[in-house]
Protein backbone atom coordinates (compact mmCIF):
# COMPACT_ATOMS: atom_id res chain seq x y z
CA UNK A 1 0.00 0.00 0.00
CA UNK A 2 2.92 2.03 0.27
CA UNK A 3 3.14 4.58 -2.49
CA UNK A 4 -0.67 4.72 -2.91
CA UNK A 5 -0.25 8.35 -2.30
CA UNK A 6 1.79 10.88 -4.66
CA UNK A 7 2.98 13.26 -2.62
CA UNK A 8 4.71 16.37 -4.66
CA UNK A 9 7.85 17.46 -2.30
CA UNK A 10 11.26 16.65 -2.15
CA UNK A 11 11.90 13.47 -0.66
CA UNK A 12 15.31 14.18 -0.22
CA UNK A 13 15.03 17.06 1.38
CA UNK A 14 13.17 15.02 4.15
CA UNK A 15 15.79 12.74 3.79
CA UNK A 16 18.29 15.24 4.34
CA UNK A 17 16.22 16.78 7.50
CA UNK A 18 16.38 13.40 9.30
CA UNK A 19 19.73 12.62 9.28
CA UNK A 20 20.81 16.11 10.65
CA UNK A 21 18.33 14.93 13.19
CA UNK A 22 19.79 12.03 13.91
CA UNK A 23 23.26 13.65 14.01
CA UNK A 24 21.85 16.14 16.77
CA UNK A 25 20.19 13.41 19.15
CA UNK A 26 24.02 11.79 18.36
CA UNK A 27 25.76 14.46 19.52
CA UNK A 28 23.55 15.06 22.57
CA UNK A 29 25.00 12.01 23.23
CA UNK A 30 27.94 13.51 24.20
CA UNK A 31 31.49 13.70 23.57
CA UNK A 32 34.42 10.39 24.23
CA UNK A 33 33.31 9.07 27.72
CA UNK A 34 36.94 10.08 28.94
CA UNK A 35 36.54 13.93 27.79
CA UNK A 36 33.45 14.81 29.76
CA UNK A 37 33.43 16.21 32.75
CA UNK A 38 29.88 14.43 33.60
CA UNK A 39 28.46 11.63 33.14
CA UNK A 40 26.18 8.61 33.83
CA UNK A 41 28.03 5.70 35.17
CA UNK A 42 25.98 2.10 34.93
CA UNK A 43 25.82 -1.90 33.23
CA UNK A 44 23.75 -1.38 29.97
CA UNK A 45 22.74 2.27 29.41
CA UNK A 46 21.06 1.76 25.85
CA UNK A 47 19.02 5.15 25.38
CA UNK A 48 19.36 7.34 27.92
CA UNK A 49 17.66 10.80 28.64
CA UNK A 50 19.93 11.86 31.14
CA UNK A 51 22.29 14.07 28.64
CA UNK A 52 19.44 15.69 27.15
CA UNK A 53 18.27 16.78 30.77
CA UNK A 54 21.97 17.88 32.06
CA UNK A 55 22.61 19.71 29.12
CA UNK A 56 19.86 22.13 29.66
CA UNK A 57 20.29 22.41 33.14
CA UNK A 58 24.04 23.41 32.31
CA UNK A 59 26.08 20.09 33.37
CA UNK A 60 27.17 19.59 29.99
CA UNK A 61 29.43 17.65 28.14
CA UNK A 62 27.67 14.58 29.86
CA UNK A 63 28.87 11.35 28.54
CA UNK A 64 27.06 7.49 28.94
CA UNK A 65 29.95 5.14 30.30
CA UNK A 66 28.30 1.73 30.12
CA UNK A 67 30.54 -0.45 32.22
CA UNK A 68 29.52 -3.63 32.72
CA UNK A 69 32.48 -4.97 34.52
CA UNK A 70 32.50 -3.68 38.74
CA UNK A 71 36.14 -3.22 38.56
CA UNK A 72 36.16 -0.52 35.47
CA UNK A 73 33.28 0.92 37.15
CA UNK A 74 35.43 1.38 40.80
CA UNK A 75 38.07 2.46 38.11
CA UNK A 76 36.45 5.25 36.66
CA UNK A 77 35.13 6.59 40.20
CA UNK A 78 38.52 6.22 41.82
CA UNK A 79 40.43 7.64 39.20
CA UNK A 80 38.33 9.03 36.00
CA UNK A 81 38.77 12.71 34.90
CA UNK A 82 35.33 13.83 35.89
CA UNK A 83 33.24 16.39 38.31
CA UNK A 84 30.28 14.53 38.68
CA UNK A 85 28.68 11.38 37.80
CA UNK A 86 25.20 9.62 37.86
CA UNK A 87 25.32 6.36 38.70
CA UNK A 88 22.40 4.18 38.04
CA UNK A 89 22.19 -0.15 38.09
CA UNK A 90 24.30 -2.11 38.67
CA UNK A 91 26.80 0.22 40.17
CA UNK A 92 24.38 2.13 43.02
CA UNK A 93 26.43 0.29 46.10
CA UNK A 94 29.75 0.16 44.57
CA UNK A 95 29.66 4.08 44.12
CA UNK A 96 28.71 4.48 47.94
CA UNK A 97 31.45 2.03 49.16
CA UNK A 98 34.10 3.91 46.69
CA UNK A 99 33.44 7.57 47.59
CA UNK A 100 35.61 9.06 50.19
CA UNK A 101 32.48 11.04 51.95
CA UNK A 102 28.81 9.98 52.09
CA UNK A 103 25.57 11.97 52.85
CA UNK A 104 23.38 10.54 55.59
CA UNK A 105 21.14 9.06 53.54
CA UNK A 106 23.75 6.76 51.45
CA UNK A 107 25.47 6.27 55.04
CA UNK A 108 22.19 4.56 55.81
CA UNK A 109 21.27 2.87 52.69
CA UNK A 110 24.47 1.94 51.09
CA UNK A 111 23.48 3.40 47.18
CA UNK A 112 24.44 6.07 45.67
CA UNK A 113 23.06 7.89 42.45
CA UNK A 114 25.40 10.96 42.84
CA UNK A 115 29.38 11.20 43.05
CA UNK A 116 30.89 14.83 43.77
CA UNK A 117 34.34 16.18 42.94
CA UNK A 118 35.06 17.93 45.71
CA UNK A 119 37.62 20.86 45.72
CA UNK A 120 40.37 18.63 47.27
CA UNK A 121 39.73 16.08 45.03
CA UNK A 122 37.99 13.83 47.40
CA UNK A 123 35.11 11.87 46.00
CA UNK A 124 31.50 12.64 47.84
CA UNK A 125 28.36 10.22 47.55
CA UNK A 126 24.82 11.75 47.60
CA UNK A 127 21.41 9.96 46.36
CA UNK A 128 19.28 12.73 44.75
CA UNK A 129 16.62 10.13 43.98
CA UNK A 130 14.42 11.02 47.58
CA UNK A 131 14.92 14.79 46.53
CA UNK A 132 13.49 14.03 42.87
CA UNK A 133 10.74 11.97 44.69
CA UNK A 134 9.75 14.74 47.02
CA UNK A 135 9.24 17.25 43.85
CA UNK A 136 7.27 14.90 42.23
CA UNK A 137 5.13 14.07 45.35
CA UNK A 138 4.94 17.83 46.22
CA UNK A 139 3.65 18.79 42.81
CA UNK A 140 1.37 15.88 43.08
CA UNK A 141 -0.18 16.94 46.08
CA UNK A 142 -0.41 20.43 44.81
CA UNK A 143 -2.41 19.58 41.58
CA UNK A 144 -4.58 16.94 42.45
CA UNK A 145 -5.24 17.42 46.50
CA UNK A 146 -4.87 21.32 46.88
CA UNK A 147 -2.18 20.79 49.64
CA UNK A 148 1.52 20.10 50.64
CA UNK A 149 3.35 16.81 51.84
CA UNK A 150 1.46 17.39 55.27
CA UNK A 151 -1.65 16.01 53.53
CA UNK A 152 0.50 12.91 54.15
CA UNK A 153 0.43 13.26 57.69
CA UNK A 154 -1.41 10.55 59.14
CA UNK A 155 -2.22 9.16 56.03
CA UNK A 156 -1.21 5.68 54.88
CA UNK A 157 0.94 5.36 51.94
CA UNK A 158 1.46 1.85 50.43
CA UNK A 159 4.88 1.58 48.58
CA UNK A 160 5.25 -1.49 46.05
CA UNK A 161 8.49 -2.75 45.82
CA UNK A 162 11.44 -3.20 48.35
CA UNK A 163 14.69 -2.27 46.02
CA UNK A 164 16.44 0.67 46.49
CA UNK A 165 13.71 3.12 45.08
CA UNK A 166 11.29 1.86 47.32
CA UNK A 167 14.14 3.38 50.12
CA UNK A 168 13.82 6.48 48.31
CA UNK A 169 10.34 6.96 48.25
CA UNK A 170 9.81 5.46 51.82
CA UNK A 171 11.79 7.50 53.49
CA UNK A 172 10.17 10.86 51.67
CA UNK A 173 7.06 9.01 52.60
CA UNK A 174 8.02 8.91 56.13
CA UNK A 175 9.41 12.24 57.05
CA UNK A 176 5.94 13.86 55.56
CA UNK A 177 4.46 11.71 58.39
CA UNK A 178 2.93 8.87 56.71
CA UNK A 179 2.43 5.46 57.69
CA UNK A 180 4.24 3.68 55.28
CA UNK A 181 3.83 0.00 54.47
CA UNK A 182 5.80 -1.54 51.91
CA UNK A 183 4.54 -4.67 50.10
CA UNK A 184 6.12 -6.67 47.16
CA UNK A 185 4.90 -10.04 45.46
CA UNK A 186 7.19 -12.51 47.60
CA UNK A 187 6.32 -10.91 51.15
CA UNK A 188 4.36 -12.64 53.76
CA UNK A 189 0.71 -11.81 55.73
CA UNK A 190 0.63 -7.58 55.71
CA UNK A 191 3.34 -8.08 53.23
CA UNK A 192 2.23 -9.42 49.98
CA UNK A 193 -0.27 -8.54 46.98
CA UNK A 194 -2.35 -11.04 46.99
CA UNK A 195 -3.92 -9.68 50.19
CA UNK A 196 -3.70 -5.55 49.21
CA UNK A 197 -7.62 -4.50 49.44
CA UNK A 198 -7.99 -6.39 53.10
CA UNK A 199 -4.45 -5.11 54.63
CA UNK A 200 -4.08 -1.74 52.70
CA UNK A 201 -7.44 -0.98 51.47
CA UNK A 202 -7.61 2.60 53.69
CA UNK A 203 -4.15 3.98 51.77
CA UNK A 204 -4.36 7.10 50.60
CA UNK A 205 -1.48 6.85 48.25
CA UNK A 206 0.03 3.82 46.40
CA UNK A 207 3.65 4.36 44.93
CA UNK A 208 4.86 1.77 42.27
CA UNK A 209 8.72 1.54 42.83
CA UNK A 210 9.19 -2.15 40.91
CA UNK A 211 10.36 -1.82 37.19
CA UNK A 212 7.10 -3.71 36.27
CA UNK A 213 5.44 -1.80 33.54
CA UNK A 214 8.72 -0.23 32.20
CA UNK A 215 9.70 -0.31 28.07
CA UNK A 216 9.37 -2.46 26.05
CA UNK A 217 6.91 -4.99 27.91
CA UNK A 218 4.30 -2.49 28.59
CA UNK A 219 1.86 -1.35 29.13
CA UNK A 220 2.00 -3.58 32.50
CA UNK A 221 0.90 -3.35 35.72
CA UNK A 222 2.58 -4.93 38.84
CA UNK A 223 -1.54 -5.40 40.17
CA UNK A 224 -3.80 -7.17 38.29
CA UNK A 225 -6.84 -4.47 37.20
CA UNK A 226 -9.83 -3.82 39.34
CA UNK A 227 -7.66 -4.11 42.87
CA UNK A 228 -6.88 -0.14 42.94
CA UNK A 229 -10.55 0.96 42.28
CA UNK A 230 -11.17 -1.73 45.00
CA UNK A 231 -9.17 0.22 47.81
CA UNK A 232 -11.77 2.70 49.41
CA UNK A 233 -9.20 5.03 50.85
CA UNK A 234 -7.02 5.36 47.57
CA UNK A 235 -7.16 9.21 46.25
CA UNK A 236 -3.73 8.93 44.57
CA UNK A 237 -1.42 6.81 42.39
CA UNK A 238 2.38 7.60 41.42
CA UNK A 239 4.52 5.41 39.34
CA UNK A 240 8.38 6.54 39.45
CA UNK A 241 8.47 4.46 36.14
CA UNK A 242 8.70 7.08 33.06
CA UNK A 243 8.45 5.11 30.02
CA UNK A 244 6.15 4.68 28.74
CA UNK A 245 4.78 8.38 29.84
CA UNK A 246 1.43 6.78 31.44
CA UNK A 247 2.37 2.42 32.41
CA UNK A 248 -0.34 0.55 32.85
CA UNK A 249 -0.90 0.79 36.34
CA UNK A 250 -1.17 4.43 35.98
CA UNK A 251 -3.61 4.34 33.18
CA UNK A 252 -6.05 1.92 35.47
CA UNK A 253 -5.94 4.53 38.07
CA UNK A 254 -7.07 6.96 35.60
CA UNK A 255 -9.95 4.69 34.70
CA UNK A 256 -10.61 4.02 38.08
CA UNK A 257 -11.00 7.64 38.79
CA UNK A 258 -8.07 7.78 40.63
CA UNK A 259 -5.45 10.57 40.02
CA UNK A 260 -2.10 9.15 38.98
CA UNK A 261 1.09 10.45 37.43
CA UNK A 262 4.58 8.74 36.37
CA UNK A 263 7.62 9.05 37.15
CA UNK A 264 9.12 11.87 34.39
CA UNK A 265 8.98 14.95 36.44
CA UNK A 266 11.34 12.51 39.45
CA UNK A 267 13.77 11.52 36.61
CA UNK A 268 14.29 15.21 35.93
CA UNK A 269 14.27 16.41 39.07
CA UNK A 270 17.00 13.89 40.63
CA UNK A 271 18.97 15.11 37.92
CA UNK A 272 18.27 19.02 38.29
CA UNK A 273 19.51 17.88 42.00
CA UNK A 274 22.89 16.38 40.68
CA UNK A 275 23.41 19.54 38.92
CA UNK A 276 22.98 22.10 41.66
CA UNK A 277 25.90 19.80 43.47
CA UNK A 278 28.12 19.58 40.79
CA UNK A 279 27.73 23.32 39.97
CA UNK A 280 27.54 24.14 43.31
CA UNK A 281 24.52 26.76 42.78
CA UNK A 282 20.83 26.55 42.97
CA UNK A 283 19.13 26.12 39.61
CA UNK A 284 15.41 28.02 38.82
CA UNK A 285 13.46 24.62 40.23
CA UNK A 286 10.84 25.94 37.10
CA UNK A 287 12.81 24.31 34.89
CA UNK A 288 12.08 20.61 35.73
CA UNK A 289 8.52 20.96 34.59
CA UNK A 290 9.86 22.51 31.44
CA UNK A 291 12.33 19.72 30.75
CA UNK A 292 9.72 17.42 31.35
CA UNK A 293 7.52 19.25 29.10
CA UNK A 294 9.42 19.04 26.53
CA UNK A 295 10.54 15.31 26.19
CA UNK A 296 7.15 14.32 27.03
CA UNK A 297 6.25 16.37 23.64
CA UNK A 298 8.85 14.68 21.72
CA UNK A 299 8.30 11.23 22.84
CA UNK A 300 4.44 11.28 22.83
CA UNK A 301 3.27 9.24 19.76
CA UNK A 302 0.53 11.21 17.56
CA UNK A 303 -2.44 8.51 16.48
CA UNK A 304 -4.62 9.23 13.85
CA UNK A 305 -8.15 7.81 14.04
CA UNK A 306 -11.12 8.21 12.51
CA UNK A 307 -13.55 6.80 9.34
CA UNK A 308 -11.92 4.87 6.67
CA UNK A 309 -11.48 7.32 3.75
CA UNK A 310 -11.25 10.06 5.89
CA UNK A 311 -7.63 11.14 5.28
CA UNK A 312 -5.86 9.65 8.27
CA UNK A 313 -2.57 8.20 6.16
CA UNK A 314 -2.71 11.56 4.10
CA UNK A 315 -2.51 13.92 7.22
CA UNK A 316 -0.21 11.72 9.09
CA UNK A 317 2.30 11.07 6.99
CA UNK A 318 2.27 15.00 6.05
CA UNK A 319 2.86 15.91 9.82
CA UNK A 320 5.41 13.39 10.07
CA UNK A 321 7.31 15.03 7.13
CA UNK A 322 7.03 18.88 8.74
CA UNK A 323 8.33 17.90 12.00
CA UNK A 324 10.51 15.31 11.06
CA UNK A 325 9.26 12.68 12.72
CA UNK A 326 8.79 8.75 11.68
CA UNK A 327 5.93 7.90 9.66
CA UNK A 328 3.66 4.43 10.49
CA UNK A 329 0.83 3.64 8.58
CA UNK A 330 -0.63 0.59 10.36
CA UNK A 331 -1.78 -0.85 7.28
CA UNK A 332 1.43 -0.63 5.64
CA UNK A 333 2.71 -1.65 8.91
CA UNK A 334 0.25 -5.13 8.92
CA UNK A 335 1.48 -5.89 5.23
CA UNK A 336 5.28 -5.73 5.67
CA UNK A 337 4.37 -7.96 8.66
CA UNK A 338 2.19 -10.18 7.14
CA UNK A 339 2.53 -10.15 3.50
CA UNK A 340 -0.49 -9.35 2.37
CA UNK A 341 -3.07 -6.27 2.61
CA UNK A 342 -5.88 -5.73 5.50
CA UNK A 343 -8.45 -6.34 2.67
CA UNK A 344 -7.01 -9.25 1.61
CA UNK A 345 -6.80 -10.73 5.03
CA UNK A 346 -10.41 -9.71 5.87
CA UNK A 347 -11.61 -11.10 3.05
CA UNK A 348 -10.19 -14.43 3.49
CA UNK A 349 -9.42 -15.54 6.95
CA UNK A 350 -12.43 -12.45 8.81
CA UNK A 351 -12.71 -9.53 10.17
CA UNK A 352 -11.90 -10.75 13.77
CA UNK A 353 -8.52 -12.49 12.05
CA UNK A 354 -7.42 -9.52 11.19
CA UNK A 355 -8.67 -7.40 13.99
CA UNK A 356 -6.22 -9.78 16.41
CA UNK A 357 -3.08 -9.49 13.74
CA UNK A 358 -4.04 -5.56 13.90
CA UNK A 359 -3.58 -5.20 17.35
CA UNK A 360 -0.54 -6.82 17.71
CA UNK A 361 1.03 -4.26 14.94
CA UNK A 362 -0.76 -1.50 17.01
CA UNK A 363 0.95 -3.10 20.13
CA UNK A 364 4.75 -3.19 18.79
CA UNK A 365 4.30 0.47 18.15
CA UNK A 366 2.31 1.56 20.39
CA UNK A 367 5.38 1.19 22.65
CA UNK A 368 7.83 3.14 20.70
CA UNK A 369 8.19 6.86 21.17
CA UNK A 370 7.80 10.02 18.86
CA UNK A 371 5.80 8.67 15.98
CA UNK A 372 3.13 10.13 13.67
CA UNK A 373 0.98 6.44 13.33
CA UNK A 374 -2.12 6.53 11.08
CA UNK A 375 -4.32 3.86 12.44
CA UNK A 376 -6.93 2.09 10.28
CA UNK A 377 -10.36 3.31 10.32
CA UNK A 378 -11.34 -0.11 12.50
CA UNK A 379 -9.01 0.53 15.79
CA UNK A 380 -11.47 1.37 17.75
CA UNK A 381 -13.33 -2.09 17.15
CA UNK A 382 -10.98 -3.67 20.16
CA UNK A 383 -11.65 -1.84 23.71
CA UNK A 384 -7.83 -3.21 24.49
CA UNK A 385 -6.62 -0.82 21.49
CA UNK A 386 -7.19 2.13 23.34
CA UNK A 387 -3.98 1.94 26.37
CA UNK A 388 -1.96 0.66 23.28
CA UNK A 389 -1.89 4.11 22.20
CA UNK A 390 -2.73 6.29 25.51
CA UNK A 391 0.38 4.67 27.24
CA UNK A 392 2.63 7.38 24.78
CA UNK A 393 0.60 9.19 22.59
CA UNK A 394 -2.10 11.91 21.91
CA UNK A 395 -5.07 10.41 19.77
CA UNK A 396 -6.46 12.90 17.06
CA UNK A 397 -9.37 11.90 15.54
CA UNK A 398 -10.30 13.07 11.90
CA UNK A 399 -13.80 13.96 10.91
CA UNK A 400 -14.89 14.43 7.61
CA UNK A 401 -18.31 14.54 6.53
CA UNK A 402 -19.63 10.84 5.84
CA UNK A 403 -20.49 11.81 1.87
CA UNK A 404 -16.62 12.83 1.22
CA UNK A 405 -14.93 9.72 2.69
CA UNK A 406 -12.87 7.81 0.24
CA UNK A 407 -14.46 4.54 -0.43
CA UNK A 408 -12.08 2.50 -2.63
CA UNK A 409 -9.90 -0.34 -1.41
CA UNK A 410 -12.78 -0.10 1.62
CA UNK A 411 -13.95 -3.83 2.28
CA UNK A 412 -15.92 -3.09 5.40
CA UNK A 413 -17.48 0.03 4.05
CA UNK A 414 -18.62 -1.90 1.02
CA UNK A 415 -19.97 -4.52 2.80
CA UNK A 416 -22.00 -2.87 5.73
CA UNK A 417 -22.26 0.71 4.10
CA UNK A 418 -20.82 3.69 5.51
CA UNK A 419 -23.94 4.85 7.68
CA UNK A 420 -23.99 1.67 9.91
CA UNK A 421 -19.92 1.92 10.41
CA UNK A 422 -20.62 5.12 11.29
CA UNK A 423 -23.36 4.55 13.99
CA UNK A 424 -21.33 2.00 15.42
CA UNK A 425 -18.08 4.08 15.08
CA UNK A 426 -18.22 7.54 15.53
CA UNK A 427 -18.98 7.56 19.34
CA UNK A 428 -16.00 5.39 19.82
CA UNK A 429 -13.59 7.53 17.90
CA UNK A 430 -14.48 11.04 20.14
CA UNK A 431 -14.38 9.18 23.81
CA UNK A 432 -11.25 7.64 22.08
CA UNK A 433 -9.72 10.84 21.09
CA UNK A 434 -7.75 13.81 23.06
CA UNK A 435 -8.33 16.13 19.81
CA UNK A 436 -11.28 16.34 17.15
CA UNK A 437 -10.08 17.62 13.96
CA UNK A 438 -12.98 18.54 11.40
CA UNK A 439 -11.09 17.93 8.06
CA UNK A 440 -10.06 21.14 6.14
CA UNK A 441 -10.33 19.94 2.55
CA UNK A 442 -6.71 19.01 2.03
CA UNK A 443 -4.41 16.75 4.02
CA UNK A 444 -1.98 19.27 3.75
CA UNK A 445 -4.08 21.17 5.86
CA UNK A 446 -5.04 19.03 8.23
CA UNK A 447 -1.20 18.17 8.96
CA UNK A 448 -0.96 22.13 9.44
CA UNK A 449 -3.89 22.25 11.97
CA UNK A 450 -2.97 19.40 13.99
CA UNK A 451 0.59 20.49 14.68
CA UNK A 452 -0.43 23.91 16.03
CA UNK A 453 -3.11 22.20 17.78
CA UNK A 454 -0.49 20.15 19.55
CA UNK A 455 2.20 22.42 19.74
CA UNK A 456 4.70 20.66 17.47
N1 LIG B 1 -8.61 16.40 4.00
C1 LIG B 1 -8.92 15.81 2.84
N2 LIG B 1 -9.81 16.38 2.02
C2 LIG B 1 -10.12 15.79 0.85
N3 LIG B 1 -9.61 14.64 0.43
C3 LIG B 1 -8.72 14.01 1.21
C4 LIG B 1 -8.33 14.57 2.45
N4 LIG B 1 -7.44 13.73 3.00
C5 LIG B 1 -7.30 12.70 2.14
N5 LIG B 1 -8.06 12.87 1.06
C6 LIG B 1 -8.21 11.88 -0.03
O1 LIG B 1 -9.04 10.86 0.49
C7 LIG B 1 -8.49 9.58 0.18
C8 LIG B 1 -8.34 8.77 1.44
O2 LIG B 1 -7.32 9.28 2.23
P1 LIG B 1 -6.49 8.37 3.21
O3 LIG B 1 -5.47 9.24 3.84
O4 LIG B 1 -6.03 7.15 2.56
O5 LIG B 1 -7.66 8.02 4.27
P2 LIG B 1 -7.65 6.99 5.48
O6 LIG B 1 -6.25 6.66 5.80
O7 LIG B 1 -8.33 7.72 6.57
O8 LIG B 1 -8.44 5.84 5.05
C9 LIG B 1 -7.21 9.82 -0.56
O9 LIG B 1 -7.46 9.54 -1.91
C10 LIG B 1 -6.88 11.27 -0.36
O10 LIG B 1 -6.35 11.82 -1.54
O1 LIG C 1 -12.37 0.61 8.82
C1 LIG C 1 -11.87 -0.50 8.82
O2 LIG C 1 -12.33 -1.43 9.51
C2 LIG C 1 -10.65 -0.70 8.03
C3 LIG C 1 -9.98 0.40 7.54
C4 LIG C 1 -8.78 0.32 6.73
O3 LIG C 1 -7.94 1.44 7.02
P1 LIG C 1 -8.30 2.97 6.54
O4 LIG C 1 -9.19 3.55 7.59
O5 LIG C 1 -7.00 3.67 6.49
O6 LIG C 1 -8.96 2.89 5.23
C5 LIG C 1 -8.05 -0.99 6.97
O7 LIG C 1 -7.46 -1.03 8.24
C6 LIG C 1 -8.97 -2.18 6.86
O8 LIG C 1 -9.40 -2.26 5.53
C7 LIG C 1 -10.16 -2.08 7.81
MG1 LIG D 1 -5.25 4.81 5.87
Amino acid sequence: MTGREVIAPAADAVAEALAAGRAVRDAEQGPAPEDAPYGLLGGALGHSWSPRIHRELGSFPYALHALPDPADAADLVRSGDWRGLNVTIPHKRLAAEAADVRTPFVEAHGAANTLVRLDDGRVLADNTDPWGFAFLLDGFLRRHMGADASWLRGRKAVVLGTGGASEAVGSVLSEAGAEVARISRSGGPGHGYGTLVEDHGDAALLVNTTPVGMYPACPASPLPAGILGAMEGLRGVLDIVYNPLRTGLVLDARDAGIPAEGGLVMLVAQALRSSELWQGVGLDHDLVGRIAGELERGSMNVFFIGMPGCGKTGAARRLARMVQRPFVDLDDAFEMEYGETPAACIARDGEAAFRDRETAVLAAHGADTGLVVACGGGVVCRPENRRLMEQNGTVVMLDRPLDQLSRNDRPLTAARGVEALAAERMPLYREWADLEVRCTGSAEGDAVLVRSLLGL
